[in-house]
């Protein structure tokens, strides 16, 4: 039996669908997301903490879900918007239908809603603060939490999603034909902030002979001197950069140190910060699988893979930090390169989990810094 569900945003706007997901209320920022594949990957990516994803393509949940898509080991999304779930997926990997996948993890999510007026609506007014309610309807409970939510501006959420425990990672990425994970042989060792990190991003490391130590987001620089590693490498994450203070403080003595530092997203803003630079929050920010993005060494232009809401303020770089990478929508930095230690950092996804494999180089580019350091 179909249950009803609204979306309600702080502008009094309410979206009213049918639930696809479980009964409930969840809050969080009302982002829209471009991609037309990777449902799963954006759902469990840590970095989607506390937002509710409307998907502006139209049919969603087509192919199922298959645990070894899985960026985390759960849903992060506070909530789902679409337009369309398909009475029942199809593929030779699917193990269960989306709208069962997200009810038995308790997650709230919303179809037959008009998700391309709700996306003009975020473009023109920026991303809002809302609220999914499904089951029992009550309007004026559900925009009063949306109002309620204070929104991700200066909330420091890398240390409640990042891992408790520091943790070993070896695997390699998925080999379909074998149906597993290939392992690598490790060359490297490298130490691996999690504030929130996607495991398609530990296994191009591990696949490029990096052992990695995972450590929890609050870990100091002294102890990860302490397990001697080739490398450091700041993970992606939810949240503003800003608060991150702890992680900010830990980055300053890896830069002073010179051990290579390769930061994504999150881990490129902490970098920024740790360089001196300020962060801003974005209109609507980027959230797709299709974004322009230029090196500026070579002039390339890269259709990369972006989520995020904040940014780097270019205006507020040091003369020892140099732009490397840069938006061609709408110009705002996508990465940069300390000019006297070997460090650096990319704002979008390399690791193209869902996305186009452009950016993967990057990767390269911290192996041969390691093996540079080791020479
Ligand atoms: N994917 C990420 O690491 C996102 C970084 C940060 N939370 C932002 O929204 O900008």
């Amino acid at each position: 039996m179909t249950q009803p569900a609204i979306l309600a945003l702080e502008d009094g706007t309410v979206f009213e669908g049918v639930s696809v997901g479980a009964p409930g209320l969840s809050v969080g920022e009302v982002v829209f997301n471009t991609a037309i594949t990777g449902y799963q990957e954006i759902l469990t990516d840590p970095s989607y903490a506390r937002q509710l994803v409307t998907l502006t393509y139209p049919h969603v949940g087509n192919t199922g879900i298959t645990a070894q898509d899985d960026e985390a080991h759960q849903v992060w999304a506070s909530g789902l918007i679409v337009r369309d779930v398909p009475r029942r997926p199809s593929n030779w990997r699917s193990q269960i239908a989306l709208p069962q996948w997200l009810s038995d993890r308790g997650v709230v999510a919303i179809s037959d809603i008009d998700t391309r007026k709700l996306t003009r609506l975020l473009r023109d007014t920026g991303a809002q603060n809302g609220a999914l309610m499904a089951g029992e309807i009550d309007v004026e409970k559900a925009l009063e939490a949306a109002r309620k939510f204070p929104g991700l501006k200066g909330m420091d959420l890398a240390k409640e999603v990042c891992t408790r425990e520091r943790y070993e990672w070896t695997e390699g990425q998925l080999d379909l034909d074998r149906n597993a994970f290939v392992s690598a042989e490790s060359r490297f060792h490298v130490v691996a902030y999690d504030f929130g990190v996607k495991l398609n991003i530990l296994r191009m490391l591990a696949e490029r002979g990096c052992r990695v130590t995972v450590v929890p987001a609050q870990t100091s620089a002294a102890d990860v001197f302490a397990l001697k590693p080739d490398g450091v490498f700041l993970s992606n994450g939810p949240g503003d950069p800003e608060p991150c203070d702890y992680a900010i403080a830990a980055i300053k003595e890896f830069i002073a140190s010179k051990i290579p530092t390769f930061g994504i997203c999150l881990g490129h803003q902490l970098l920024g910060l740790a360089s001196g630079a300020k962060t801003l929050k974005m209109k609507f920010g980027h959230h797709g699988a299709n974004h322009p993005v230029q090196d500026l060494d070579s002039g390339r232009v890269m259709i990369t893979s972006q989520n995020h809401g904040f940014a780097v303020d270019e205006a507020t770089l040091p003369a020892n930090v140099r732009v490397t990478h840069r938006s061609l929508f709408d110009g705002s930095n996508q990465g940069i390169a300390l000019t006297d230690a070997p460090a650096f950092s990319f704002q979008g996804h390399p690791e193209a989990s869902p996305g186009p494999h452009d950016v993967s180089p990057l990767f390269d580019r911290f192996v041969s810094m390691l093996e540079q350091a080791k020479a």
